[in-house]
């Protein structure tokens, strides 16, 4: 049955508390949605999850405002799963491979992942479907902020063209992640800055227009 009984969820942050108001059917409530928050400025592990305390999520919304996109599909169908093609073909997804990020099958691994951590940009959206493990990808916020989202089975993120982000193996050391791509891949990282790069001057402006005027029509 479906519930309307709203609540209020309060996210804290350094500098400002922002109350939201969500419905007892959240997907966050039915574990259908990426768990993500912002990072605490501890310089331990990169590998630990970073929670600031209190632990609070970030909605769906937040991560769509930054141009984020996001679903929830069932990893082990995945090599047949009408879902993941039709998502695929609306987006003209026609490139996919598979990383299995562990030592025994990657070359130069731990450089990999240094570069991986390392925060940068691309000229094309980053297209990721966890299918095996778990790590973080992190990403900015309008306010220059670490977003942590914590990428499990089953959750495939967009990040847009131009957006700062990194990854990370969480504790478990061990993801297994389907790439996609438009076209011919190409994986090149624009460390930062990047402000004069034309694809991130693009975001910046797609944050303060498109996703900005789609915030006010609501
Ligand atoms: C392991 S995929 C995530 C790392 C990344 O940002 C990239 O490949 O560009
Ligand atoms: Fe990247
Ligand atoms: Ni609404």
């Amino acid at each position: 049955m479906i519930s309307f009984v709203m609540n209020l969820f309060i996210v804290i942050s350094s500098d400002e508390i922002e109350i939201e108001a969500f419905t007892d059917t959240d997907e966050r409530r039915s574990g259908m949605a990426l768990e993500a928050w912002l990072m605490d400025e501890s310089n331990e592990d990169q590998r630990l999850p970073h929670h600031p305390s209190p632990k609070e999520l970030l909605t769906m919304d937040y991560l769509a405002e930054l141009g984020v996109l996001y679903w929830k599909l069932n990893p082990e169908n995945y090599e047949n799963d009408s879902q993941l093609s039709k998502i695929r073909d609306e987006r003209g997804y026609d490139y996919m491979d598979i990383l299995d990020l562990c030592p025994e099958k990657v070359s130069n691994y731990e450089e990999k992942l240094k570069n991986f951590f390392t925060e940068h940009i691309h000229k094309d959206e980053e297209i990721r479907y966890c299918l095996a493990g778990s790590g973080y990808f992190d990403v900015r916020d309008k306010d220059d902020r670490w977003i942590r989202m914590w990428m499990k089975p089953g959750d495939l993120i967009v990040l847009p063209a131009g957006i700062y982000h990194r990854f990370t193996l969480d504790t478990s050391n061990y993801i297994k992640l389907m790439r996609l791509f438009v076209g011919e891949p190409v994986w090149t990282p624009y460390n930062r800055p990047q402000e004069e790069h034309p694809v991130r001057k693009e975001y910046i402006k797609s944050l303060t227009h498109k996703f900005g005027e789609s915030i006010q029509a609501h």
